[in-house]
């Protein structure tokens, strides 16, 4: 394992037409995405989780910023070596679990052929039985629950612990059981190595990741656990997006400013009246 990123990416935006104007979905994104570890990416319904996780899973190309793949442009890759890496090297859980899972093959083909596709050597029965499959082996996606295409779905995008394994949203709708073997999955990709992001409304799923990162109208800010140094977007207004803990600090959205021996100083405008008090 290595702290050498997998993926960096710098300011990318993604930008969607609509009837209305193009929908900006990513506004200068900063991302990195390192081995062993697992990062879940939280933030409201539309504020560009989804497509945050298709650029990173190579399954979209941004509209613009920089890409890299181990150190690599992406946007200097070929097709072919973008099909390659893609098949080698990403896992990818899409939001339903069914779109990510081949409908003719049974649970136990699921897994030998991600195995076959990526090279991989692979124990199909260890691996249902990590998710508790073992009596569906040969039910094919349609005839298992939606828990259990899910823990499939996961199952089968971790074979041979790619490089990055993707999840949009891996616990939704899941009962405690389901969630709890999913994220038990994932932590023991992490562990092999992986690189796991995941998309999630979940505290649970929240609870199992090293890191959460909020997305927030397409702009991505740094760990939410308190003290910790957020890396924020500066707008070519000037315009700085805080992280929303520190939000709670001007309930009445005045906030002074101070410039003081090259770095900047926020305060409310109660605790400068304080320090003004005679
Ligand atoms: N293919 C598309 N075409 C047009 N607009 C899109 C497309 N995909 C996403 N968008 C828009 O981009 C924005 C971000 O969407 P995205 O699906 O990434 O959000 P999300 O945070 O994953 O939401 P949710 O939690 O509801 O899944 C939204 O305004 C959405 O409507």
């Amino acid at each position: 394992m290595t702290n050498e990123p997998i993926l960096e990416g710098r300011e990318l935006l993604q930008l969607y037409a609509a009837r209305t104007g193009p929908t900006q979905a990513l506004r200068g994104v900063d991302v990195r995405v390192t081995g062993g570890r697992v990062s879940a990416i939280t933030g409201p319904s539309g504020s560009g989780k989804s497509t945050l996780l298709a650029v990173l899973a190579l399954r979209e190309r941004p509209a613009g910023g920089e890409l890299r793949h181990r150190g690599r442009l992406v946007s200097s890759l070929s097709r072919r070596e973008l099909q390659r890496l893609r098949r080698n090297e990403i896992g990818w859980v899409a939001q339903r679990p069914s779109h990510s899972l081949f409908p003719q093959l049974d649970a136990r083909g699921q897994i030998t052929q991600m195995a076959r596709l990526r090279g991989a050597r692979v124990d199909a029965d260890a691996a249902l039985a990590e998710v508790e499959l073992t009596s569906r082996a040969t039910a094919r996606p349609d005839a298992l629950s939606g828990g259990e295409q899910q823990r499939l779905a996961v199952a089968a995008a971790g074979v041979g612990a790619p490089a990055l394994l993707i999840a949009d949203e891996p616990t939704a709708e899941l009962d405690d059981t389901s969630a709890a073997l999913v994220l038990r999955m994932l932590r023991a990709r992490a562990a092999e190595g992986s690189a796991v992001v995941m998309a999630t409304h979940d505290a649970r799923a929240m609870d199992a990741a090293d890191t959460v990162l909020r997305m927030r109208h397409g702009v991505l800010s740094g760990e939410h656990e308190s003290g910790q140094t957020h890396t924020a977007n500066l707008d070519g207004l000037g315009r700085l997006q805080l992280p929303e803990e520190a939000l709670t600090l001007f309930p009445d959205g005045r906030v002074i400013v101070t410039v003081v021996d090259g770095h900047v100083e926020l305060h409310t405008p109660s605790s400068v009246a304080k320090d003004l008090a005679p």
